[in-house]
């Protein structure tokens, strides 16, 4: 996506040419229509009391971190704009909306005829930022009765993308940075949309590759794979070959008889010393198929290798740790007995209901595997079925608004807020800020207290050695603020992967990670807890 500076949209109408500028979703189904009903209620019942038109601030944020960590990878920003960018009814919307809101006044649906996103604000966290709870992630500002029906679809854009990056960067994490990471969880995934989401938020939390072909093909993701326990067992024999040749890529060398070659091999390496017997009992199908594999692809050869009794190259069943040990004794013999340069360096992957545990468990044991393929556990986000990002009102027309709750980790945040990421003298970020939008910018040299949103007793002060805004302008609806650019996915990737680098370790560590302190300015606390008081009734005892 190309960088501009141009406002999104404006008043003398560039709004379609916006749209066309920054594209459309990659799921067709993210049209205004995939929202909730109760959206289109509020909506009707925003225009029937003159207010659609009240400016609204809401922000979109998350109350806990997944995974039982404490941090989270943001990630879903650029469909939220693609969205915006696109958002529209059309003529069959509008008949369909008046078919199942019949008692509604037919003016209603010319409005919802006429509306679009071009007086609508949003300021976000850049894709790919590590991010904490109860600081928003989007800004979003406009007509209400427009913003209130852009909660559905933003939620459900940013909740399942930011929950699968984060899964694959805790994946990433525990599998460490030498380790290939393959996502093959497409036949896994819930349907089709749950599957693309997954390959390219995986991609973007740090995995290399995907077995996904669409998704390779929609977003540039390299393509990666081995093959089934199909193939292997699809082959009888060695004579199930009929052309032996096997000819180098660029043709040059030819062996006529490979099945041949293949045969003397294995007369060879089974009466190796060093790999004792280790051959004696091959099994002939599984042999051919192998062999023929290699006739198939003679420069990216790789065998699954335990359909029948697992001895070596992508392992898919048994014990991943020792097996992997066991085939790399065998390939490094081979280089060694029958000087064949880099075979004991041939990939060892693995796959069979991988997660972090038993990553983390094949790490603890050590292991020879070099790749892993990761399917059910990373696209379903087994250990956590969804993220809870919120969409809560935080301002209208101007006045501060807020949500109480019983549970006062439900209690919103009020005010349109800017928001700060304050790093220490070691660099890492020390404190996430929210002050009102009133207030001065917090400065690198200058001390600045920061305290706990709702506990009284928890602040500090903070000299920050650097401050860096969180929230950027990506569509500045009527504003004349410049749009921040959409990066590439790889970019995106790389964003995320040096965010978490600069993260403090024990924030990422799996095991009692330290929570990451989110905060507000002075002013902001002594606001929430003005509105907080003006808000709650005052019981009364009998
Ligand atoms: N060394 C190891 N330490 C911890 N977990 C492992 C180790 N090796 C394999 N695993 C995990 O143990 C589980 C093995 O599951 P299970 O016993 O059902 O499979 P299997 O019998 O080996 O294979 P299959 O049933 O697919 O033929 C998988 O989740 C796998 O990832
Ligand atoms: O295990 P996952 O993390 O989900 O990774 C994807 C799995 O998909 C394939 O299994 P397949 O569909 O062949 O079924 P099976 O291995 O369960 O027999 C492959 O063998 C992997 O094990
Ligand atoms: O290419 C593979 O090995 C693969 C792809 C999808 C699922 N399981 C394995
Ligand atoms: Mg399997």
């Amino acid at each position: 996506m190309a960088a501009t500076s141009a406002p999104a949209a404006n008043a003398n109408g560039s709004h379609a040419s916006a749209a066309a500028r920054v594209g459309a979703p990659t799921n067709p189904m993210a049209t205004a229509l995939l929202t909730d009903q109760y959206q289109f209620s509020m909506a009707y019942a925003y225009w029937k009391a003159g207010k659609h038109a009240d400016r609204a601030v809401f922000d979109l944020y998350f109350r806990k971190n997944p995974f039982g960590g404490e941090f989270t990878v943001f990630a879903g920003l650029e469909e939220c704009v693609k969205f915006i960018a696109n958002f529209k009814f059309t003529e069959d919307d509008i008949t369909f909306l008046q078919s199942v809101m019949p008692t509604c006044e037919g003016a209603f649906f010319g409005y919802l005829r006429e509306i679009d996103c071009s007086d609508v604000e949003v300021y976000a966290i850049p894709e790919g930022s590590v991010v904490f709870p109860k600081v928003p992630l989007i800004r979003v500002e406009g007509p209400v009765a427009v913003v209130q029906l852009l909660e559905t679809p933003f939620v459900n854009l940013i909740n399942y993308a930011s929950l699968v990056t984060t899964n694959a960067a805790r994946h990433r994490h525990v599998a460490g940075k030498s380790k290939v990471l393959l996502e093959f969880g497409l036949r896994r995934a819930q349907g089709p949309d749950g599957a693309i989401s997954a390959s390219k938020y995986c991609f973007m939390g740090g995995f290399d590759a995907t077995s996904n072909v669409l998704a390779g093909n929609l977003f540039g993701i390299p393509l990666r794979g081995t093959h089934s326990h199909a193939f292997v067992s699809s082959f009888m024999s060695l004579d199930d070959i009929p052309d032996k040749t096997l000819k180098s890529k660029d043709g040059s060398r030819v062996c006529n008889d490979f099945v041949s070659l293949v045969k003397e091999w294995l007369q060879k390496i089974q009466v190796a010393d060093s790999l004792s017997g280790a051959f004696g009992e091959t099994n002939q199908s599984e042999l051919a198929a192998f062999a023929s594999y290699a006739l198939a692809f003679p420069s990216n050869f790789l065998a699954l290798v335990d359909t029948y009794d697992a001895s070596g190259i992508r392992l898919d069943s048994g014990d991943l740790a020792y097996l992997s040990i066991e085939a790399r004794k065998v390939f490094c013999a081979i280089e060694k007995d029958f000087n064949v340069p880099g075979f004991g360096k041939m990939i060892i992957t693995a796959s069979n209901d991988l997660n972090e545990e038993t990553i983390d468990a094949l790490n603890k044991q050590g292991h020879e595997v070099d790749a892993f393929g990761i399917g059910t556990y990373l696209v379903t986000c087994y250990s956590q079925a969804a993220l809870g990002c919120v969409f809560k009102l935080v301002e209208i027309n101007s006045k501060p608004r807020i949500k109480l709750s019983e549970d006062v980790a439900k209690v919103s945040i009020p005010c349109k807020k800017r928001c700060f990421r304050l790093y220490g003298k070691e660099g890492y970020p020390l404190v996430d800020i929210m002050i009102r939008e009133s207030e001065p910018s917090p400065k690198a040299g200058e001390r600045i207290l920061c305290r706990h949103p709702f506990i009284e007793s928890k602040r500090a002060y903070v000299v920050p050695q650097h401050v860096e805004e969180l929230l950027q302008c990506y569509w500045p609806g009527k504003s004349n603020k410049p749009r921040a650019e959409l990066p590439s996915l790889e970019k995106i990737r790389s964003r995320c992967m040096q965010q978490l680098e600069k993260l403090r370790p024990d924030h990422i560590r799996r095991l009692n990670p330290t929570p990451y302190k989110v905060s507000v300015s002075a002013k902001l606390y002594d606001f929430i807890h003005y509105l907080w008081l003006n808000e709650a009734p005052v019981g009364e005892l009998q």
